[in-house]
């Protein structure tokens, strides 16, 4: 008979990774994408992206579905031909009017939402599939160093049926980095993970991704993959560039609405422009570029609603509260605005339901843009 406490180390044993530190480390290349278009039919799928991924970063390309992300990737891998401009690596045309490599010459690794294991070969196989320009035994030994790192090894003569999904993923990763790809291309490789497994995974992954010194693009949906992964995000919307920095530029310096409301919930506000400041009912706060008399966009971010005694800013009255964790969402309806604010408090248990308070913003929290019709 099992029991609980013999099942327990078997299951963590099946979670281990390899030891830290053991995956071979590769020469890194610069990826750059000089005004890159592509179009399917009538439809811009990519509309002149123009970016340089460093030597050694890890960039994530993130944006809703359909933005685009996948195409530039694909474009990187020299699995899809741009309609115009040009992708350089080491400052080489890989794809352009000059030249156009194929997927196998660029010196890219690829790994794809669907791990796109081969299910007639085994783990090792799949491993050595790409390692062509070695012998048989020695794609068989880097294989078998590559599933060692992921922690697989002993998994080497199995299918990939016989492996859960998160050592798929582990697969996948193995046989993307064994061929010390100079860059590697990473399409949602944590989207089929559940969220207990994912944490860990991405974790590992990015020690792998370090110790390879591989340069890589990992595309993403989710803006809290990207903050926890890049080195720097870049932000796509219907195919264009929006916005390239760190998680820090991004989430406290967006460029515009679009890119603020990708990092955060925001709740709307009614304001009124003035020289370098908007006026709301909270009163004034510094908007730089905001001119007298221009339409404005003013958000303030939910943990930027600061929840007091009554007087102690402007009057508010709370309309519903729900405890998630580790905050309440309350829900404060405000003396002057149509709709009611969305905070996320700390300790709301304080604030009951019809409960009158005084409500003030934090001036960080504040965001305001000239209005774009075309949001
Ligand atoms: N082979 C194709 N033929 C025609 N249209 C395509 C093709 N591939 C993608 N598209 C379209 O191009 C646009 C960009 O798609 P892409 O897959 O690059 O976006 P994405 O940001 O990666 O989205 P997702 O996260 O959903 O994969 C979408 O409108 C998509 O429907």
């Amino acid at each position: 008979m099992t029991t609980m406490t013999e099942a327990r180390p078997s299951e963590a044993q099946a979670r281990r990774w390899g030891t830290r530190g053991t995956a071979g480390a590769t020469i890194a290349a610069r990826l750059s994408f000089e005004a890159v278009s592509h179009s399917y039919g009538q439809l811009a799928a990519v509309r002149s992206v123009s970016l340089t991924v460093e030597p050694g970063e890890v960039l994530c390309l993130l944006g809703h579905s359909g933005c685009g992300k996948t195409t530039l990737l694909r474009i990187a891998a020299g699995v899809e031909r741009q309609s115009s401009g040009r992708v350089l690596i080491n400052e080489r045309e890989v794809a352009g009017p000059q030249a156009f490599l194929p997927p196998e010459r660029r010196g890219v690794g690829l790994m794809f939402q669907d791990y796109a294991l081969f299910p007639h070969l085994t783990i090792a196989e799949n491993v050595a599939f790409g390692l062509t320009h070695m012998g048989r035994a020695e794609a068989r030994q880097t294989a078998l160093t590559a599933l060692t790192r992921v922690g697989l090894a002993s998994h080497a003569g199995d299918h990939p049926h016989a492996l859960s999904g998160g050592e798929q993923q582990r697969v996948a990763l193995a046989r993307a980095i064994a061929p010390r790809p100079g860059v590697l291309l990473m399409d949602e490789p944590f989207s089929g993970l559940d969220r207990r497994l994912r944490d860990t995974v991405r974790d590992e992954t990015l020690a792998v991704l370090r110790e390879t010194r591989a340069t890589c693009v990992m595309v993403t949906h989710d803006p809290e993959e990207a903050m926890r992964m890049g080195d720097r995000i870049a932000l796509m919307r219907k195919g264009r560039l929006v916005q390239l920095g760190s998680a820090d530029d991004l989430y406290n310096r967006p460029v515009d609405m679009f890119a603020a409301r990708f990092f955060s919930e925001l709740n709307e506000l009614e304001a009124s422009a003035g020289d370098n400041e908007v006026e709301t009912v909270f009163g004034r706060f510094a908007a730089p570029g905001i001119s007298r008399g221009q339409d404005v966009d003013v958000c303030v971010r939910p943990q930027g609603i600061l929840l007091g005694e009554e007087g102690e800013g402007q009057r508010g009255r709370v309309t519903r509260r729900r405890f998630i964790g580790e905050v309440d969402l309350v829900e404060v309806a405000v003396e002057g605005l149509d709709l009611p604010l969305h905070a996320r408090i700390r300790d709301g248990g304080r604030f009951a339901v019809g409960m009158d308070v005084g409500v003030r913003l934090d001036a960080r929290d504040v965001i305001a843009f000239p209005h774009d019709s075309g949001e």
